[in-house]
């Protein structure tokens, strides 16, 4: 990590990630166009610039949200526009190793062995992540402890709850202390006090980390992002914090909440631009 922010250093930062950094965004976006599947176009020209903090992905179903994050996380190739992490195009074909071993990323649905335990599975994806040898048995228990499963991690994934393998999903995403991490709907599943005790752990990442954390609960971006991102038929249609936000809303507009309100006046004014009302 680079900020200098927090000085707490863990066993898995190497050298690198404490090296001055010599790009200005982590994630930098230029027009970029996504396909998902052969002809359809899900991620459709938007240009981001993001740093470190924490920023919240909304948008209704099938916005694209998946599609912008999975290609994020160097899973889907742009099939236009640029897309560079730290500095360095991630547009084309190539060896994307050194980029991806400074990624932390939760899909929304994620595949593990059900006969691992808790601590197997994520030291496995420490392993798949490069994470030096030495470093792996520390790393493990700083995430899993994080993520409140510090108690249950000798249990086999099987026998754990939806929630709890969700909570292992973001302990695997961060386990390799990744400049870049991204969150693909983290809290579903997730009771209350764990959303709230996730919340935390996501203001307590932003503050050195570039989160971008795609989800469907409004009030989490409230409680716990610096900047919104708004997505609509793959568009970016609002970018700004949640308070700006808030105040795009008025009391005619649905919600129940001053976020929620400002969320529907943006997404009613987008489809107005559109044409479809
Ligand atoms: N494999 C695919 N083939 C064809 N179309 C797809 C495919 N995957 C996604 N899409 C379409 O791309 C668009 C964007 O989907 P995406 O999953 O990125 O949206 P989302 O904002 O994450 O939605 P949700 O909130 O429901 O998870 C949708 O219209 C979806 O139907």
């Amino acid at each position: 990590m680079t900020t200098g922010k927090d000085d707490c250093m863990t066993p898995a930062t190497g050298a690198a990630d404490i090296a001055p950094k010599n790009y200005a965004w982590e994630i930098r976006a230029t027009a970029l166009k996504v396909r998902a599947g052969r002809r359809r176009i899900a991620v459709d020209g938007p240009s981001l610039s993001l740093g470190t903090g924490a920023h919240g992905l909304l948008g209704p179903n099938g916005a694209g949200k998946t599609t912008l994050i999975r290609t994020l996380a160097t899973v889907l190739r742009p099939a236009a526009g640029e897309l560079e992490l730290f500095g360095t195009s991630v547009s084309g074909v190539g060896d994307q190793r050194a980029v991806r071993r400074r990624i932390g990323y939760l899909p929304q649905e994620f595949g593990y062995y059900k006969r691992f335990t808790v601590r197997e599975f994520v030291e496995y994806m420490a392993w798949l992540k490069e994470v030096p040898g030495s470093d792996i048995p520390g790393a493990v228990q700083r995430a899993v402890e994080r993520v409140g499963l510090a108690d249950r991690a000798d249990e086999r994934m099987k026998a754990l709850s939806g929630g709890m393998v969700r909570r292992a999903g973001i302990a695997q995403a961060i386990v390799n202390d990744p400049a870049v991490l991204l969150l693909d709907e983290p809290t579903a599943g997730l009771d209350p006090a764990q959303r709230m005790r996730f919340r935390e752990l996501l203001q307590e990442l932003g503050r050195d980390t570039c989160v971008v954390v795609s989800t469907h609960l409004v009030e989490d971006v409230a409680a716990a992002c610096s900047d919104v991102l708004l997505l609509a038929a793959g568009r970016l249609v609002f970018q700004g914090t949640p308070e700006e936000m808030a105040a795009a809303g008025g009391p005619g507009h649905p919600g129940d909440s001053p976020l929620e309100r400002g969320y529907s006046a943006l997404l009613r004014n987008s489809e107005r631009k559109e044409g479809t009302w």
